[in-house]
């Protein structure tokens, strides 16, 4: 099982390409199904114990895998009972289903068990499950309105079988009642019922404790809703090479002061405030703590930290060689003074890091047209007031935004999506819900401000302070302020 950070992630075709590429080379399908069960049923027994197993097979490949991960797990000792949606479609999943030697029973009439393993659907889903209205959990599904009793009838080995005759509700409904009754549930590939591309649920699954990604990580591991069904994520190597533009984020490298620094070298951020001046004393504290070497807010601002240069806002101000990051828009507003100051910073020529009120005021045209680094932080509000809405995928998305506006944009949320104008893509793990509170925007345009400032590359300098951001916000557990945030980055980068 491998970490998932770093690593590249997979539209669903981008995968089959993949996947493909390595068949021609003469590994039949059958062969990277076998090392995708083998690679599962050996991470089931390490969790498992000397508990039984169910697993859920469906009719493509993901339900092939679980055919194979059940034979080499009954192979290893471990008592695994399977329950099948329907007979298998696939060539490769008729294979493994016929290597498996036990009962299958009706994913109508199965029994629970305390390791759950849902191989029903993975990069296959095209559509809903089924129609009905997901169970709530603890609620039997016989209760919950679900059809159990013609669902199997009708479909193994019935070539007239579909979601819809197995009687609406009935695979969502027994999927959340095994889960519910189970102490551990694993997902192949994906939890049934994501969309893999976009990261939407076309069905709720339950939340599972573990998915093991085969192969690479897809968007809907990273993506907002889906991510939230897929518990800890952890990749399984197939032997499929996968390359991508796209991948997870990464722990940061960052460069540390030697004999040589000094607070110079380790970068000045300017940040400039406005009407609400608590947001920019944030970023400005957010910046210091994340290793910036000298910070400088330029407007009204009062009290600690004493290291804060505070100078009154002056184009003359502006012009310091020295700066080599400028945060505008946090505590902003959007008055005329906004106005004059988000163009004296866009005519300063330093690189630029623009956040909240700076983002409403601004045109993209006017940002693709300036020729220093740019980077733009919106929240899903501030990004469709600049981009427009639209309802692309949130990779596709900033990807488009960046491409348009030339610069690397930080889509935020829960699922931070960074991407850059020549298509690199970072996607950020989930880190905190905690998070949801005022105020860590400003902190976030801080950190990327020392980053920037300290000469990271843009992409790089985004990454990085998103990573400390929630890294820092991990650490501080439940109910932290955006203050308790901003000093928390000292500590995510004393960890590095
Ligand atoms: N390819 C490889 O080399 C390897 C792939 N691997 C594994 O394969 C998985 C992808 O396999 P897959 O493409 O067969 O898709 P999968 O998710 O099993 O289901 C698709 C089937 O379900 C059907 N279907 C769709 N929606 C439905 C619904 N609501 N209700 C009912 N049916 C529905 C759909 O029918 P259709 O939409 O075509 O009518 C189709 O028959 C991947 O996640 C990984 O686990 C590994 O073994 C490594 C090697
Ligand atoms: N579950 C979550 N809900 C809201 N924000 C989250 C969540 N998880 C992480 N975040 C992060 O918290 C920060 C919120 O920023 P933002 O919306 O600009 O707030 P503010 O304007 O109050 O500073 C972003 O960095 C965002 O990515
Ligand atoms: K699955």
């Amino acid at each position: 099982m491998i970490r998932i950070e770093g690593q590249p992630i997979l539209t669903a075709a981008e995968m089959r390409a993949a996947e493909d590429a390595v068949i021609t080379t003469g590994v039949p399908v059958e062969t990277l199904m076998d090392r995708a069960g083998t690679a599962i049923a050996h991470a089931v027994r390490r969790l498992a114990g000397s508990n039984d197993v169910l697993i859920l097979c469906g009719p493509g490949n993901n339900g092939g895998d679980g055919y194979v991960a059940a034979r080499v797990l009954a192979e290893m000792g471990v008592t695994v009972r399977v329950a099948a949606l329907s007979e298998p479609r696939t060539d490769a999943a008729k294979a493994a289903r016929a290597g498996w030697h036990g009962p299958v029973e009706t994913l109508a009439d199965a029994n629970p068990a305390p390791i759950l393993v849902d191989a029903l659907f993975g990069t296959g889903l095209s559509r809903p499950l089924d129609a009905c209205a997901t169970p709530t959990p603890n609620t039997p599904p016989a209760e919950a309105g679900v059809q159990l009793g013609n669902a199997i009838d009708e479909s193994p080995g019935s070539p007239n079988w579909t979601p819809a005759s197995a009687g609406e509700g009935t695979i969502v409904g027994r999927l959340h009642f095994l889960a519910n009754a189970a102490q551990l549930k694993i997902a192949i590939d994906l939890p049934s019922g994501l969309a893999t591309d976009s990261g939407q649920a076309l069905s709720t699954p339950p939340v599972f404790d573990l998915t093991l990604a085969l192969g690479a990580l897809k968007p809907a591991h990273l993506l907002q809703p889906a991510a939230r069904y897929c518990g800890q994520i952890r990749l399984l190597d197939i032997g499929v090479p996968a390359t991508s533009q796209a991948e997870v984020l990464a722990t940061p490298i960052l460069p540390t002061p030697g004999p040589d620094s000094h607070k110079y070298t380790r970068g000045m951020v300017a940040i400039i405030a406005g009407t609400m001046s608590g947001a920019a004393d944030l970023a400005a504290l957010a910046a210091m703590r994340a290793g910036a070497g000298y910070v400088t807010l330029l407007g009204d601002s009062h009290g600690p930290p004493h290291a804060l240069v505070r100078t009154p806002f002056s184009v003359h101000a502006l012009a310091n060689d020295r700066i080599g990051a400028l945060v505008i828009g946090p505590g902003l507003g959007r008055d005329d003074t906004a106005r004059t100051r988000l163009d004296a910073a866009l005519r300063s020529g330093h690189p630029l890091i623009i956040d909240g009120d700076a983002l409403r005021l601004i045109d993209p045209d006017r940002i693709k047209a300036l020729s220093v680094p740019v980077i733009l932080t919106p929240h899903a509000g501030e990004f469709d007031a600049l981009f427009g809405k639209s309802d692309a995928d949130k990779i596709t998305r900033a990807r488009d935004a960046a491409a348009f506006a030339n610069a690397v944009v930080v889509f935020k949320g829960a699922d931070t999506v960074i991407a850059a104008p020549d298509g690199r893509v970072r996607i950020a793990p989930g880190s905190s819900d905690w998070l949801s509170t005022a105020g860590t925007g400003d902190v976030l345009a801080g950190a990327i401000g020392a980053m920037l400032a300290a000469g990271l590359d843009p992409l790089d300098a985004a990454g990085a302070g998103v990573w400390l951001h929630g890294d820092a916000a991990r650490r501080l557990g439940a109910a932290f302020i955006a203050d308790d945030l901003a000093d928390a980055l000292r500590c995510a980068r004393a960890a590095l």
